[in-house]
This record gives structure tokens, sequence and C-alpha cells, in this order.
């Protein structure tokens, strides 16, 4: 016990601080890490811990105070909007703008960009309120996205797109929260990964999973299965191939935090190819595909969109969605030999003049 506790803390990216710290001290810690540091990050990270644990005590008596079930509006996505994804979203910008460090905040559940007011503010935030929305009122694991980037815009004046549309590889920090049998947030500020658990009745994160490393190699699948007839040859050959391997599961729940955080522990993949009805993929690019493909990246694991690392995609509007494969190195680089060996043979065949 004494080892793996000692091994715990010297893993811990050098913070050297132990299994059951709280989030705040951890943050704390992080910080002393950058000397110019002047904070603002950390309450930002603060506050979105801070808004999670109201999200969580909604979810958890949902079924008691009615906010289950549709609320007869529709997103920008055409999606309908469920009670708590309205919560969620109310309770996250009600967070960000009290807390002060955001400028502006782009949501799945509204069309435009929400100004904070906050005109002097460093950084603005893309999030996904609340993920997994189909399995809000069946008591299934759901959760929370976020994204952070600096702001590109001047200091003093309102968000705007291009403060959005920096790049994956511009996010300052990215994570998620999974309601679940237990709350945890795990997120990376490019210093590795790292997860909190919940504790009700302290009202506190602790750390629980210090410096995630995704398995390299992984035997579980999350794809939904249904549009399988849909998904190009290589995505066939790429399941049933999996399919084919001893010890193979598939585990899907419908809920990309659920399916994403199971698989970031246990090695595996995550994937949603194109389907008839959604051509470009389902997921959303900016709130959805850059923050877990930050997080997998800095767990050793890989993402891709079919061609690029998602993020090395150049982001062309803040609501474009995107085709997503996360998972383990193994996993994605055979998923990436069979598409790069079906583009080779198109390629051929068109020059063939087929
Ligand atoms: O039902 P499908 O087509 O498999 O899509 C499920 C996917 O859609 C999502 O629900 C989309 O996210 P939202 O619930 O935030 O809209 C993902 O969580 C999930 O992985
Ligand atoms: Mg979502
Ligand atoms: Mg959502």
């Amino acid at each position: 016990m004494a080892d793996s506790l000692q091994k715990t803390m010297i893993n811990n990216h050098n913070l050297a601080l132990p299994v059951g710290t709280t989030l705040d001290r951890f943050i704390n810690r992080q910080q002393e890490a950058f000397p110019y540091a002047k904070g603002e990050l950390s309450q930002l990270l603060r506050d979105i811990a801070l808004a999670s644990k109201i999200i969580n005590r909604e979810i958890n008596r949902a079924g008691l105070i009615d906010i289950t079930g549709a609320l007869g509006s529709e997103n920008i996505q055409g999606e309908a909007q469920q009670k708590l994804d309205m919560i969620a979203n109310i309770r996250f910008i009600r967070a960000l703008v009290n807390g002060g460090e955001v400028v502006g905040i782009l949501s799945e559940e509204d069309d435009e960009i929400i100004q904070t007011g906050n005109v002097n503010a460093k950084y603005v935030v893309a999030m996904d309120p609340l993920d997994g929305s189909s399995n809000i009122d069946v008591n299934v694991s759901i959760g929370t996205i976020f994204s952070i980037y600096r702001r590109v815009s001047p200091i003093g004046t309102p968000a705007v797109e291009e403060d959005f549309l920096q790049g994956g590889r511009k996010q300052v920090a990215a994570g998620y929260i999974l309601y679940g049998s237990s709350t945890i947030m795990v997120y990376t500020t490019g210093k590795g990964v790292n997860g909190f658990t919940y504790e009700n009745s302290l009202g506190e994160y602790f750390l629980s999973h210090a410096d995630i490393k995704m398995p390299e190699n992984g035997k579980i699948y999350s794809v939904n299965e249904a549009y399988f007839e849909e998904f190009s040859n290589p995505i066939k050959d790429f399941i049933v191939d999996m399919r084919k391997q001893s010890g193979c599961m598939a585990r899907y729940i419908g809920s990309l935090v659920g399916d994403f955080h199971r698989n970031l522990l246990k090695g595996g993949v995550y994937l949603y190819p194109p389907t008839r009805k959604a051509k470009e993929g389902k997921l959303r690019l900016l709130y959805e595909c850059y923050p877990l493909a930050f997080v997998i990246e800095q767990a050793g694991g890989l993402s891709f969109d079919g061609t690029q690392s998602i993020l090395d995609i150049i982001p062309e509007n803040i609501h474009q969605r995107n085709i997503t494969y996360l998972g383990s190195k193994e996993q994605m680089s055979k998923l990436k030999d069979n598409l790069d060996k079906y583009h080779a043979l198109i390629l051929e065949q068109m020059e063939n003049g087929l």
C-alpha cells in the first residue's frame, strides 16, 4: 500500500499530490508551475466545478421535481431540447458570468455566442452543458463537456466568433464532468490528465485518478451499430475485425462522455462515422470533438477524423459537426490503416477513370 501511494505521489506530474487532494489545492499547485499566472484560469476551473456541483444535485433529484422530459423547443442542430439541457445551460452560464473570468460562451443550446458582459475577461468557453440527452430520463450516465481558449479579440470588447475558431491546438484547458454512479471531473491544461471524484456529503472534488494514461491496446469498441449498413467498407471491416478478437466487447450507452470515459480508463475505441443522416458525423467539433481529442491525446490515446488528428482540423463555423474517432493507439492505427488503404484505392480508381 505504502509503495503504491508513493508511486502515485511521484507520478503526479511532479506535483507530488496524493490521491485525495482537493481539486482546489490541485488547481493552486498547478498554477504555481506558471510564474506569470494571475489565477484567472484557476478561478475559471473552479467556476466550472461549482456549476457542475449544482447540476449534479439537479440530476440526482430530477425525477422528484419534474425536470425530466422535453421542453418543446429545438436547438440550432434541430434536436429537441430537454428540460435538463436548459437547466444545465442556465446554471453554467450563470456560474461563468458571476465568476467574471469569461467574456463569451458558446453553447450547444444557444445559436449565437453568449456575451457575459465581462469585457475585460481573458477567456472564452465552448460547452456541451448536458451530453447524452437521450439518456437523461432513463438514469443512464450523462455529462458536461467544456473547452477553454484565451481570447484573440481585444480586451474591453465583446467576444467574437474568431475567439472560438482558433483550432483545437489552441485550447488552454478542456475536459468533462461525468454524472454517473459517481460524479467525476476529468480535465487537462496540457500537462497530463487528472480525474477528481465528487464527495457529495463534503461538497468537494478529490483527486481520484492521478495522471491518467490510456491503455495502448483495448478490447472495447463503442459505435451505434444500428447504422452499420451505412458505414463505409473500411469502417465495417474495422468493426468486423474488432468483433473477431477474443475478449472483444461492444459497449455503447449513447452518452459520448460515458462511452469516452470508460474507454479512456480501460482502453478501446469510440467511433462516430458518417451516416446517411449525418454525412459529416453527428458530434460537434468545438464542444464535443476538440475537448475530448485534447484529453485523449494528453492521456496517450489518439484522435482522428479519417485524415488527420481532430486537433488539426481548421474550424469553419461554431456549431459544425465532424467525423469522430477516439481511442487507444493500437486500435486507432489499425483504423487509420484501413482508411488510408481505402482512400488510396479510391484515388487509384479515379485516376483509372473508374
Ligand atoms: O443516438 P446516436 O446517433 O448514437 O448518438 C448518440 C450520441 O449523440 C450524443 O447524445 C450527442 O450529444 P448531446 O446529447 O449533447 O446532443 C452523444 O452523447 C452520443 O454519443
Ligand atoms: Mg453532446
Ligand atoms: Mg448536449
